[in-house]
């Protein structure tokens, strides 16, 4: 593993597939400009709507999405993790909430179909009923292991939640743990910093966490502070609320270093 520059990209995305992908593809060059070889996009880049509309566009979605997240690693020459678009399930009528990382030939590197759904009362007024139109995914996600850029662990937003899940990918060896989400702005403004640094702090591992940001649809707001943080907790770039890209330097020494200095990992009991 080498010492390189990720980016955490974060956006308004809306509920019209082209123009999110224009976006999109903005971002990334933005951020490649900076010297980023891994790049993060946030759940939902794609498309960000009404889940019926999601579902009626969900071929749409998923055909566009993957050959768009191809295309964009072999054009600019690096690592990209799609956080998060609807792929359909065979003979059904909901789709997976799939992650998926691509590598700079293009190639297909892991994929993660989201476990924890989203069913949640959010106390500012707002019901999501995610599982009402996505499957829940039945795997742990996997560690895609790059001889240049570390054990990458997948994840998906309200994973962030289930600490267990973390644990997991740090026990197979993680050394960066992706979280893109759409995070609400009611749970985000309390919630979402603190969930980012406890799972970076408890596994010593770097978190990239692309975000979305502002009002996307109707009365649907995100929280936005796309993040990069290190294994010691330390927030190294923060998006705040406009779309952009969060970039930070990813250095093993800086693993080894955390490691050696707070070796929790290797004091676990259970
Ligand atoms: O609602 C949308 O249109 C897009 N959002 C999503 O796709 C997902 C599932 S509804 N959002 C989250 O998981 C938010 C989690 C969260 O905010 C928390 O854990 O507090």
């Amino acid at each position: 593993m080498k010492s390189y520059l990720a980016a955490a990209i974060q956006m308004t995305s809306v509920p019209d597939l082209q123009k999110n992908l224009a976006q999109a593809e903005e971002l990334i060059d933005l951020a490649v400009r900076q010297g980023a070889e891994l790049v993060g996009l946030p759940e939902n880049f794609s498309f960000m709507g009404e889940e019926k509309d999601k579902l009626a566009q969900g071929n749409a979605i998923a055909q566009v999405t993957e050959t768009f997240l191809h295309t964009m690693a072999q054009r600019f020459q690096v690592t990209i993790l799609g956080g998060g678009f609807p792929i359909p399930v065979d003979s059904h009528s909901k789709v997976y909430n799939t992650a998926l990382l691509i590598g700079t030939n293009g190639q297909e590197l892991a994929r993660y179909q989201k476990v924890h759904l989203f069913d949640v009362n959010v106390p500012d007024g707002n019901t999501y009923q995610e599982s009402s139109t996505v499957m829940a995914g039945q795997e742990l996600p996997a560690v895609y292991t790059s001889p240049e850029l570390g054990k990458i662990g997948l994840s998906i937003c309200y994973d962030v939640r289930f600490p267990e899940l973390y644990r997991h990918l740090s026990s197979q060896g993680a050394d960066v743990l992706f979280i893109p989400a759409a995070f609400t702005a009611f749970t985000g403004k309390d919630h979402w910093q603190v969930l980012l640094q406890a799972r970076a702090i408890e596994n010593t591992c770097y978190v990239i966490a692309p975000a979305q940001t502002g009002t996307n649809y109707h009365r649907r707001q995100t929280h936005g502070h796309a993040m990069i943080i290190d294994p010691w907790g330390v927030i190294l770039a923060d998006a705040g609320e406009k779309p952009g890209v969060a970039i930070a330097e990813i250095k093993p020494t800086r693993l080894e270093q955390v490691r050696r200095q707070m070796p929790s990992l290797k004091h676990r009991v259970f």
